[in-house]
Parts: structure tokens; C-alpha cells; sequence
């Protein structure tokens, strides 16, 4: 008798699996039912979100601004009437993306050589900071550093380098700078920029995901701690967004994008745009009574991996015909 059911249920798992990647690939090529058709319904909005002059008079540092995610964060501020600066090691990256984004929006745009993985440099770069433009009231912890790699192939300076980053690099700039802001009295919204899988871990980036875990407890608990100076922190944990930093050390082959973006539910990738905008309002004061807040913003990636029977996605009507008739002729337990 169980056998019988094995082997009815086995035989119904591969009608179903086969029939269903018989369809995919009819639809959308090899693998991914639900990839590309619908993103339509989802379309990326690129211009800033918030009334212009949200930012006048207001000072932003973003590490690692020179590139990719902090770029479009920086551009975004700058367009709303922030005064940036960018910090991070290559003056001359820095340097050219400053010149671009102020030659863009008419705000000034500084950039600071910084290697948040060394406290001395840190409060130099501090230093610098207050010179140029006075204690900042909008800080963007960005700076990361990742590479996928098997665990056992890992050296300890491997491991210290991405924890050093990401870790320690916010650590310093996040204490040099509340430290600071406390003795003048002055608040300041501090954000970290994560990742999803802070919160699930992840094989395969086992430093960044240890890491960003740590960041992520370190920001929830000085939101608890210095709200009374002002400060808030906060959170957001990307899905995939396309920049050369990350899909050269996480997918440098490509092979990877499509099965990624055919587990996405709204199925495409996000846009530095988009999280420019949201980094934008969670660091406004739109957004004052946000603390500790950890916001995830992967187009349901999370839930899509994190679900049980989400691959039921690629069931179709006909044979839920037939799951449900076996379904309901069962009786007892
Ligand atoms: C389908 C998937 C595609 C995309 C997925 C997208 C989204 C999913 C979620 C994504 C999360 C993303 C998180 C990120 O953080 S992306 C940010 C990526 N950007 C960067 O990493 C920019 C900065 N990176 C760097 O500068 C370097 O890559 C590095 C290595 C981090 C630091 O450079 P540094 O010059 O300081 O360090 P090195 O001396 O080169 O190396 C130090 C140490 O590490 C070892 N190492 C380096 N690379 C590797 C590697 N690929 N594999 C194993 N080990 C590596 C190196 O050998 C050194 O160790 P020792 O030899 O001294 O023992
Ligand atoms: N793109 C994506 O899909 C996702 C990105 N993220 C996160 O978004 C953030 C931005 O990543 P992304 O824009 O994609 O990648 P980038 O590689 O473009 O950005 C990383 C930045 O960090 C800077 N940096 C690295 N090491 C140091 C250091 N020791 N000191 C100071 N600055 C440093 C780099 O500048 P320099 O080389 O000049 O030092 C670079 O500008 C990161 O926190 C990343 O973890 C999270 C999830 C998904």
C-alpha cells in the first residue's frame, strides 16, 4: 500500500515537474516561470522622491560614496540640497564622482580619503569632516567589502579583512562620530546599509553575513541607547541591486543573475535609484520618529527563499485539478 501511494505521489511529482518545465521554457527559456513578465507591473522610479530643499542646510557623510549604491545616495542628497561628503580609500574615485554629482545639482560635494578599517584614519577623516563642513546630521554607513568563497578556503586575514570593513569600519565611524556629536549637542540620523541575509546568515559569505549581522546589533542597540542625544538608527537590508562592487566579487561569471532574478517575486532586480530614495527619507526628517527600524527591501526575495512551498508557484490549474482530488479522497490521518 505505501508503495502504492510512492509511487503514484513520485509519479504526479514528475508529470507536474516536467509539465512545468516543459511551460517555463516555452514562456521564458530554460528555468523561471515567472521571471521578466511581471516587472511590468512593477516599474522602477528614478527621479527624487522627496520635495525638493529636503536636505538645505544639512551635512551628509556616506562612506563609500564614490561608487555604486553610496554614488546614487549621494546624488539623491546632493539633488535635495545636501552638502556631502564621501569617504572612502581611492581619492581619485572619490574625487571624480564628487566633481560629477555637484556639477550636477550645484551643491558641493567634498571627498575625504578614508579606510574605515583604521580608527586613526577615522578621526582624521573626522577631523576633516568638521573643518570642511561642521559635524554632518546625516550619516550613511555603506562601505563594504565581499567576495563568495567556501568557508574552508578562507585565511584568518580573508575573514579579518570583510569583518574589519564592515564591522569595525562602521563601529569606528559610527563611535568617532556620536562621540562627538554628544559633546556638541547636536543629533544626527545614523543608517546602515546591510543585507538580506544579515538576518538568515548565508552560506558562502560567511565573513559579510557574520558582520553585517553584527552591524545590525549594534544599531538597534544605540537606537536604544542615544535616542536621548538626539540620534536615531536605522537600517536597510538590499536585495540585489546591480553594481560593479558586488556582482564582480558575488556572480563574476553572470551565471547566477537569472536563477536570482527568477526567485524575485515583483522579478527584477532593484535600482540604485530606488534605494537612494528610500535611504533618502529614512535619513529626513520625514522619517523623525524612525528608530531601530530594519528595513528590507528586496522585491520579496526574502519571503520567496524563505517559504516552504513557494515553488508551487509553478503548479498550473491543471494539475491543482488533480493535487486537490488527491487531496480531498484522503480521509483520516
Ligand atoms: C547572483 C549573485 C549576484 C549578486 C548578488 C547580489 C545581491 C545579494 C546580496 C548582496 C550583498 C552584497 C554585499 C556586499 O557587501 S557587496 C560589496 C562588494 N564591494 C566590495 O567588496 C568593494 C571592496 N572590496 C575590496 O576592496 C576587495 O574585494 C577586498 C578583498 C574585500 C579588500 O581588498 P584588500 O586589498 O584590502 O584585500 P586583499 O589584500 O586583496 O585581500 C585580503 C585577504 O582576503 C583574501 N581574499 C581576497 N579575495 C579573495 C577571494 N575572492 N577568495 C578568497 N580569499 C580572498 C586575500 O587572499 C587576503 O588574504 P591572505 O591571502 O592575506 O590570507
Ligand atoms: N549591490 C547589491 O546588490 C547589494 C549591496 N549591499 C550593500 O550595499 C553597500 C554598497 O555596495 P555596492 O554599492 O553594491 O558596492 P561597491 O563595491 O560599489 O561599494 C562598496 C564601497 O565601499 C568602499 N570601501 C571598501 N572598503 C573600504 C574601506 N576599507 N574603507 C572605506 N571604504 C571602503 C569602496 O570604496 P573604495 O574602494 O574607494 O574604498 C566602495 O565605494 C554595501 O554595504 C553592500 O554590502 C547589500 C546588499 C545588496
Amino acid at each position: 500500500m505505501a508503495a502504492r501511494v510512492v509511487g503514484r505521489a513520485g509519479r504526479l511529482a514528475l508529470v507536474v515537474r516536467s509539465s512545468a518545465v516543459r511551460l517555463q521554457s516555452r514562456l521564458h527559456g530554460s528555468t523561471g516561470l515567472r521571471s521578466g513578465s511581471q516587472a511590468n507591473f512593477f516599474p522602477p522610479l528614478e527621479d527624487a522622491m522627496l520635495p525638493s530643499g529636503s536636505f538645505n542646510n544639512r551635512m551628509a557623510l556616506i562612506t563609500g560614496g564614490g561608487t555604486g549604491l553610496g554614488r546614487a545616495m549621494t546624488a539623491t542628497l546632493s539633488q535635495l540640497g545636501a552638502q556631502c561628503i564621501i569617504a572612502s580609500r581611492k581619492l581619485d574615485v572619490l574625487q571624480r564622482t564628487a566633481e560629477e554629482i555637484s556639477s550636477q545639482t550645484g551643491n558641493k560635494v567634498h571627498a575625504v580619503q578614508c579606510d574605515v578599517r583604521d580608527p586613526q584614519a577615522v578621526s582624521q577623516c573626522v577631523d576633516q569632516i568638521e573643518a570642511l563642513t561642521g559635524l554632518p546630521d546625516v550619516i550613511i554607513n555603506n562601505a563594504a567589502g565581499n567576495f563568495v568563497c567556501p568557508s574552508e578556503r578562507l585565511s584568518p586575514n580573508a575573514w579579518k579583512t570583510i569583518t574589519d570593513i564592515v564591522l569595525n569600519g562602521t563601529a569606528f565611524v559610527t563611535l568617532e562620530l556620536g562621540k562627538r556629536l554628544i559633546q556638541n549637542q547636536k543629533g544626527a540620523s545614523f543608517l546602515a546599509i546591510t543585507t538580506i541575509y544579515a538576518e538568515s546568515g548565508s552560506g558562502f559569505v560567511v565573513p559579510s553575513a557574520s558582520a553585517k549581522a553584527g552591524v545590525e546589533a549594534l544599531y538597534k542597540s544605540l537606537a536604544a541607547e542615544w535616542g536621548r542625544y538626539g540620534h536615531r538608527f536605522n537600517i536597510i537590508q538590499p536585495g540585489p541591486i546591480r553594481t560593479k562592487g558586488a556582482f564582480s566579487r558575488l556572480d563574476p561569471t553572470g551565471a547566477f543573475e537569472k536563477a536570482m532574478i527568477d526567485r524575485i517575486p515583483t522579478g527584477r532586480l532593484g535600482t540604485p535609484a530606488e534605494i537612494a530614495n528610500l535611504a533618502a527619507y529614512v535619513s529626513s526628517n520625514y522619517a523623525s520618529w524612525m528608530s531601530g527600524a530594519v528595513i528590507r527591501f528586496d522585491g520579496g526575495e526574502y519571503v520567496s527563499l524563505a517559504g516552504e512551498f513557494n515553488e508551487l508557484r509553478s503548479v498550473t490549474p491543471d494539475q491543482w485539478k488533480l493535487l486537490e482530488a488527491m487531496i480531498r479522497k484522503t480521509k483520516g490521518s
